[in-house]
Formats: C-alpha cells, structure tokens, sequence
C-alpha cells in the first residue's frame, strides 16, 4: 500500500476515480464535494467474478504492480470467504436459515479500499473520514498500529485500538435492512493526527448490484417491515449522486425510493410510519 500512495501525483491522477465509478483514485473526494472534505487519499476497486484484480492492477497502475494486484487478489478471495462464513454466523444467530444470506452475497460484487490518512497539522480542524454508517451490508476493515478508527456506541465516541492480529467488522445499512433492524449500522469516523500517516484496508461487502433485496420471511413472520425492497445499485446510486453517507443515510433513503416510487412526494413521506407494510 506504501507503494501505491507514495507514487507521483500525476500517476494516482491517472487512475482517478471516474464520474458513477466507484473504482480507482480518489484525493479528499476532491471531485465530489465542496465543503467538509475528508483528509485522506483512496484507492478502491471491484472484487467480482467478472474482473480480476491483478489485472486490473498490471494495466491501471503498470508493470511493477503486477505482484501487488495478485496479493490484493488473494486478500480479496480470503475477504469473500470469510464474510460467506459470517453471513452465516449472522443468519445463525438471527434464527433463519442459515444459508440465507451467504446465497445472497455468493455472487456479490464486493469493494475494496485501501484508504491513507496523511498527518494532518491541525488535525482537530477535520476528519480522516467524517462520522457515517457504511451504506454496504458489511465491513471488514484491517488497520495499521497508528489509531484514529472511532465508533459512537452508548452516547460517546469510543476509539477501536489498532490490533495487527485482528479485524474490524461492522454492520452497515444494507444489512441493517436485511434484517428487519434487529442488526443495526455502526456510526463511525476516522480522526487524524499530527504526526503520522495512517493506513486502513478495507473491504465493503456487498451484493450483485440486481438482486432484490428483503429480510428472510422467516425473520419477519408478522412483524412490519421497517424498509422497503431495494437494489444494492439503488442504494449505491443515493449515495453517489443524491446524498452525502452520513448516520442517517439508510433512512433517508427509503423515504427517497418511495418518493421515486410514489407519484406525489408529500404522500410518500408521510407513508414512512411504522404501521406500514412496504
Ligand atoms: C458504495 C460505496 C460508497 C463508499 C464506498 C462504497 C462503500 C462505502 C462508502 C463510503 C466509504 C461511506 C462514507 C462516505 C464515502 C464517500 C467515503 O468517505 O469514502 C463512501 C464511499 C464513496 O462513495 O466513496
Ligand atoms: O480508516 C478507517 O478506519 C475507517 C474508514 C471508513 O470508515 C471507510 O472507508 O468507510
Ligand atoms: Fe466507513
């Protein structure tokens, strides 16, 4: 990863991350946003069946990160395994059956993201990444021995202490709706410091861009549905173009959908009560 940040501008500039993509460079989100921008540098790209990734880093980055593409290409595999066997775990410890979310994200179309934190001189002035729930179904996240990931858990900001023997993983908006809420989204931020870089790796699991999206009916039984069907492509369309991912994102987003939905806004809105069926 040291490598790959520490190229020339000009060379993470030809890779920049494009318009509705969510593959390639990124400086502070520059591109995107005009205020409040995050004190970091991305580099993000697609784990699915249909790409490879140590191709994808031979032609995107050249010749000398043909062995880096094949070992982020190997850490890609490992991340889809073991989020399959958590997927599990969770369907496990929801009641349902328990191969009901490993089959949904058994074709995902996954991200990963290598994310750097440069040292920042006035690093009470901003974030690394400012506080949000991840609008994907889970995060795996692996962080180096430097600090700065917080979650808000029990009304406060609580600091995850950097372990290199472990990961972090987080319940994001999709999977919060693909259980009914009973599994909410963790709200969290990075900070940055004074004097040192700081380096994460992260993989965003997420489904087919297509498939439909609801709670097992094992799951519901006769309880009201707190969001509605969806696409993994809505969801991500919301967050590239219509909305910045903040602790409210996923809310926000089915009154979006129903408004879409709906012929007229103002009766979409007020259908978002919990006494109704979606
Ligand atoms: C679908 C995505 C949007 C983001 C990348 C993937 C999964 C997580 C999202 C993100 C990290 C959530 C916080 C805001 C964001 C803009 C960021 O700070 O990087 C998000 C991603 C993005 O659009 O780049
Ligand atoms: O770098 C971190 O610890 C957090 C990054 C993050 O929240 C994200 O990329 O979504
Ligand atoms: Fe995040």
């Amino acid at each position: 990863m040291n490598a790959l940040f520490d190229l020339p501008m000009k060379r993470k500039r030809a890779v920049k991350r494009k318009a509705g993509s969510v593959w390639g460079y990124s400086g502070a989100h520059a591109d995107r946003y005009s205020s409040k921008l995050p004190w970091k540098e991305t580099f993000s790209f697609g784990d699915n069946s249909e790409s490879c990734v140590a191709n994808y880093f031979k032609t995107q980055l050249g010749e000398d990160f043909e062995e880096a593409g094949l070992v982020y290409e190997k850490y890609c595999e490992a991340m889809r395994k073991v989020s399959l066997v958590i997927m599990e775990l969770l369907a496990i410890s929801l009641g349902v059956d328990r191969s009901y979310y490993r089959e949904l994200f058994e074709d995902g179309n996954s991200i990963m993201r290598c994310n750097s934190y440069p040292p920042c001189k006035q690093a009470g002035l901003t974030f690394g990444t400012g506080p949000h729930c991840d609008p994907n179904s889970l995060t795996i996240l692996h962080q180096d021995q430097v600090g700065g990931l917080e979650i808000f858990a029990d009304n406060k900001w609580r600091a995850i202490t950097p372990r290199p023997d472990a990961f972090v993983v987080n319940i994001g908006d999709t999977f919060m709706a693909l259980c009914n809420g009973r599994y909410k989204s963790c709200l969290h931020r990075a900070v940055v410091n004074e004097e040192r870089v700081r380096r994460s790796l992260v993989y965003f699991v997420s489904p087919k861009e297509d498939k439909v999206l609801r709670p097992p009916q094992d799951l519901l039984g006769s309880t009201t549905r707190k969001y509605p069907d969806f696409k993994w492509s809505d969801l991500l369309e919301f967050t590239q173009i219509h909305y910045r991912a903040d602790a409210t994102t996923l809310q926000n987003f089915a009154q979006w959908l129903l408004s879409c939905r709906n012929d007229t806004t103002s009766k979409s809105l007020q259908s978002l009560d919990s006494s109704h069926h979606y």
